[in-house]
């Protein structure tokens, strides 16, 4: 059994659900694409000092604050040579982290103050991708990233969105979000695109019941549709321990459960927007105990200050996770992909499985 640390965990091969394009850059790259592009409103001057400018206003206990830290990044991501760079280098440090599959999302919406259309802006995208697995490959690492098409929540663009995820369908594209302010912005107000995407036999999911609770938790199944919880993580708030210890699940708990809805649980953000006070107290060990599908994911590399790894070892200090644990998640993980069903087995069987044994044995 080889010692569970930082350095067997990026070893070992991970599966991530969850993870924010514009969340996950690299400081240093921050910098020099600001001043390509001559953005000068960034807090900070030196990578060091910016990426504690990033974790701390991260930080702040509310989901609004936390996502105003997005306009810095969101900034310097405007050009096509932006997009593509941090596509590329956000491929190339999924696989240096020891990621075999992702899923990465972003709103292209949000790409567009410089001129580009939206086909442009994914396409850069998917360019920057594919040349991160390739040169990921010359130094002997595998990684294969798909791209989930967010739309604001606040926003009216839905819609338009939907339909561009399943344009490019087949290119690269695999499924469809929306993130945002959860408050004020149920997943109801994007009915038309849920169901764009169901006509068409495409996948998505949605962030809920990470800064609002049951409702919208309730209204993205039963209204929507979602295949997927982008967090989820208050679904706790319908299991109640019972005077004996002993936790009672509600209906919906129990729809979740039963259904294997996977919940992508993201337990470093959880606790810097405040949905989760403390990682000791993060719902992650009670929803693994009751045999919930829960996955591991990192939201935002860069406001977290976190890799696959790193999320996974505060899981394995706070519950005591071993191997088996972690290879359970990452196939729970990998199961609840976007990809189609032979190719995720395929990686369970021939890429994860095969990989945690080495670990274990
Ligand atoms: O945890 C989250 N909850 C809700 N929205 C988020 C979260 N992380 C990032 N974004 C939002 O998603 C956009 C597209 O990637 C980001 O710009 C940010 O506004
Ligand atoms: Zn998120």
């Amino acid at each position: 059994m080889t010692a569970l640390d930082l350095s067997a965990l990026r070893r070992a091969p991970k599966v991530l659900l969850h993870d924010h394009l514009d969340g996950g850059l690299r400081p240093e790259t921050v910098l020099e694409l600001a001043r390509d592009c001559g953005y000068d409103g960034l807090p900070a001057d030196t990578a060091p000092a910016l990426a504690t400018w990033f974790r701390e206003a991260a930080d702040s206990g509310s989901l609004e604050r936390y996502l105003e830290t997005f306009a810095h990044t969101v900034a310097v991501m405007q050009t096509p040579t932006g997009l593509e760079r941090v596509a590329r280098e956000c491929a190339e440090d999924l696989a240096d982290d020891g990621v075999v599959y992702a899923e990465v999302r972003f709103a292209p919406e949000q790409h567009l103050e410089e001129g580009l259309t939206l086909d442009q802006v994914v396409e850069q995208v998917l360019l920057g991708f594919r040349a991160g697995e390739s040169a990921a490959e010359t130094r002997g690492q595998r990684v294969r990233v798909g791209v989930l098409l967010t739309a604001m929540r606040h926003a009216a663009r839905s819609r338009e969105i939907a339909e561009l995820a399943v344009r490019f369908r087949g290119r690269g594209v695999v499924g469809f979000d929306i993130a945002g302010a959860e408050a004020g912005n149920p997943p109801s107000r994007h009915l038309d695109a849920f169901e764009y995407m169901r006509n068409n036999n495409a996948h998505f999911t949605i962030h809920a019941g990470e800064a609002f609770g049951l409702p919208s938790i309730h209204e993205a199944i039963a209204f929507c549709g979602t295949d997927r919880l982008g967090h989820g993580v208050r679904i706790t708030d319908d299991i109640t321990i019972g005077d004996d210890g002993v936790p009672v699940l509600g209906s919906l708990a129990n729809y979740v459960r039963d259904k294997r809805i996977p919940l992508e649980l993201c337990p470093s953000s959880n606790v810097q927007t405040g949905a989760v006070d403390a990682l000791e107290n993060h719902p992650f060990g009670l929803l693994a105990r009751l045999r919930f599908r829960v996955t591991v994911n990192t939201d935002n590399r860069l406001m977290s200050d976190t890799t696959m790894s790193r999320e996974m070892l505060r899981l394995v200090e706070t519950f005591g996770y071993g191997w088996t644990d972690l290879e359970r998640y990452t196939i729970n993980a990998m199961k609840s992909a976007f990809i189609p069903f032979d190719q995720r087995l395929q990686l369970i069987d021939e890429v994860i499985k095969p990989g945690f044994a080495v670990l274990v044995g």
